[in-house]
């Protein structure tokens, strides 16, 4: 289990992190999400010990996680974290890479597992080329390779699919994740994608400005959004007034709804103005306004800019979502 108490942490004297607390079961997958400049990647590397806290304290288990002011060579040895440079050699070929660290006693071994990763991250045909000679989505597949090598007990992620394209991303996820659970190997991931989310993270951590948020599993963060910023996180929201929908609430009081809840129906007195249709492949993003404030829904069909439409949301979203 990962544990951390009462984590602050700063690089100079602006706080980056404050008071962080939680635990991490072991074999679980967990998403670390929030803005840009949240504090996602130093809270990584405070986990695999190379950063020291200004307080707080870490434990792997019943051992104490150290930073680089008492570890001569900082990381810990039973985890690995995948930086968003990938530390790869660029002179020694793909296999040389990820063997880099492997055991050369049973050279057999050595092969086959080396074989292994380059399967999962579905880069075989790339064993004996340069890594220097690779674009920049197949060294991110190397570095994720590398880092299985050793089996870690908890693998530190951050960003790993940034620089892979959607055609590859999605196999490679399910491969990995796949491998993750085979082996019980937890993971936390940071990362902005939504699929990387609500696919493969059973849990989920929210950080706003250095701090926690939130932290649950990933359905119950998605499904009951506790704020505008937690549900954002996931891609457009709408945050509408509850009045509008549902009786005996405030003026005040809103409700956060993503695009697909929202419908457009012929009979509804809820009129909203088109302004613009977005092709999203399956669906179009309606942009219109409601209110005066403008709204996101999904819709199968392009809507002419300027029409009318009524909307509506259904009774079991709005009285599962509306809190008063
Ligand atoms: N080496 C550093 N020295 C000083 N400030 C830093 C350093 N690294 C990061 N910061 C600052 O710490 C804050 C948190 O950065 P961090 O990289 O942890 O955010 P993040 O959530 O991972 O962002 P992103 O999603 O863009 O990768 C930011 O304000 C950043 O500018």
């Amino acid at each position: 289990m990962l544990t951390l108490k009462n984590v602050s942490f700063a690089y100079n004297t602006v706080p980056v992190l404050k008071n962080i607390n939680f635990t991490i079961e072991k074999g679980k997958h967990i998403a670390l999400i929030g803005a840009s400049g949240c504090g996602k990647s130093t809270l990584l590397k405070i986990i695999y010990g190379l950063l020291d806290t200004n307080q707080g304290t870490l434990f792997w288990d019943n051992q104490k996680i150290l930073g680089p002011a008492y570890n001569l060579v900082p990381g810990q040895e039973n985890m690995k974290y995948l930086s968003q440079g990938f530390e790869l050699q660029p002179y020694r070929t793909v296999a040389e890479n990820i063997g880099q660290y492997l055991s050369n006693f049973e050279p057999e071994l050595k092969i086959g597992r080396v074989n292994e990763l380059l399967e999962i991250v579905e880069m075989l045909p790339f064993k004996d080329i340069k890594v220097e000679n690779l674009s920049g989505g197949q060294k991110q597949r190397v570095a994720l390779a590398k880092v299985l090598a050793k089996r870690p007990e908890l693998l530190l992620l951050d960003e790993p699919f940034g620089n892979i394209d959607n055609f590859r991303r999605s196999s490679l996820r399910r491969n990995l994740f796949a491998y993750l659970k085979r082996n019980k190997i937890t993971s936390i991931t940071a990362t902005h994608d939504k699929t990387d989310i609500l696919s493969f993270a059973e849990e989920t951590i929210v950080i706003h400005n250095g701090e926690i948020i939130d932290k649950n599993d990933t359905h119950t963060i998605y499904n009951n959004p506790e704020n505008y910023y937690i549900a954002s996180l996931f891609g457009e929201v709408n945050q509408l007034p509850t009045a509008a929908f549902l009786s005996g609430f405030e003026n005040d009081h809103t409700i956060l709804l993503y695009p697909h809840e929202l419908q457009i129906v012929e009979n509804s007195d809820l009129k909203a103005s088109v302004k613009k249709s977005y092709f999203n492949g399956n669906h179009y993003l309606i942009e219109a306004v409601f209110n005066n404030k403008v709204i996101f829904i999904e819709h199968p069909y392009r809507i002419e800019n300027s029409k009318e439409i009524g909307i509506q949301v259904s009774q079991e979203i709005l009285t599962s979502r509306a809190k008063k």
